[in-house]
């Protein structure tokens, strides 16, 4: 049941009107941003548990969403987010350390390599490395008509090596999916669209990053409680990380595909994590 406290006061009495058109100043769209990512973990909540209040608590979410400009508004705001004048996007982090971290293993790889960009709001991320990567943009509310509509969960894999990939991006995505068990299933299905740890030739990683908070100020994640997480569904090598100001960066090595049916991470207090003042970021594999 999503929290009392929250409905006291509707959501919809918080916002202005004026938030409802897209705003180009840093500060104030970053805490639209914020705000949006709030929402939506609110809703993921309402929606897993089903009641009439929670159905009203709901009704009240979509109608602040759709005041702050809905799912296309928060796209926007995104791109805006990778813009060069604001530090680009993080597929520089990911060639940088392929560069530095993966020589030999890009040396014998077959060419191109295939990166999938799940959450992609620009197209042409990858563009300026197109003579050694192809990438396929996916996105749930595609903001260009190169990018594909797509919901990454209900994603088929690919069937053969050939259409199979050697990267899977996850950029700022599993902190914008609301439910933390989504988020433990996107991680487990990233498996499946890269080939056999067991082709030599081809590459076998994830590319993850999220907010730094998520890791290093949450309840229920750590580094430490992320890796082993990571290790658990077959993610056995974290082969470089980078904590910036604002985010984290990972780049994980699919070693093993063990099967998830007795992996079990619950949402559970970490130890040392009890105090107030850390945010709600979990992860759950069930
Ligand atoms: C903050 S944006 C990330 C933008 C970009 N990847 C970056 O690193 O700046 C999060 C994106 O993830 C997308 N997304 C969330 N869940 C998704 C899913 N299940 N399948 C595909 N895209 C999803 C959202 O639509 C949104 O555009």
């Amino acid at each position: 049941m999503a929290k009392k406290q929250k409905k006291k006061q509707p959501i919809t009495t918080r916002v202005q009107p004026t938030d409802a058109k897209f705003k180009h100043s840093r500060v104030e769209t970053a805490r639209l941003i914020r705000r949006f990512h709030v929402l939506n973990k609110e809703l993921a909540k309402c929606r897993a548990e089903p009641s009439p209040a929670n159905t009203t608590y709901e009704l009240d979410i979509l109608k602040e969403m759709e005041a702050m400009g809905g799912l296309d508004w928060y796209q926007k705001a995104s791109q805006l987010g990778q813009s060069k004048t604001r530090g680009g996007d993080s597929s520089k982090w990911l060639i940088q350390t392929l560069k530095s971290h993966c020589k030999e293993q890009l040396d014998t790889s077959a060419r191109p390599l295939k990166v999938l960009d799940i959450g992609a709001v620009a197209p042409d991320n990858y563009k300026p490395y197109s003579s050694w990567i192809t990438a396929k943009p996916i996105d749930l509310n595609p903001q260009h008509p190169d990018i594909q509509k797509q919901d990454f969960l209900k994603m088929t894999p690919p069937s053969t090596d050939d259409t199979s990939f050697d990267i899977v991006c996850l950029s700022l995505v599993i902190n914008f999916v609301g439910d933390p068990k989504d988020r433990g299933q996107m991680l487990i299905h990233t498996r499946h669209f890269l080939t056999s740890p067991s082709i030599s030739n081809r590459l076998h990683y994830l590319f993850l990053v999220v907010p730094l908070p998520c890791i290093d100020n949450s309840r229920y994640m750590t580094h430490e409680h992320l890796l082993s997480m990571m290790t658990s569904i077959g993610y056995t090598k974290c082969i470089h990380h980078h904590f910036s100001n604002k985010l984290a960066y990972y780049l994980f090595e699919l070693t093993s595909v063990p099967s998830t049916k007795s992996i079990s991470w619950k949402k559970k207090i970490l130890p040392g994590k009890e105090g107030g003042g850390r945010n709600n970021f979990a992860v759950v594999i069930e």
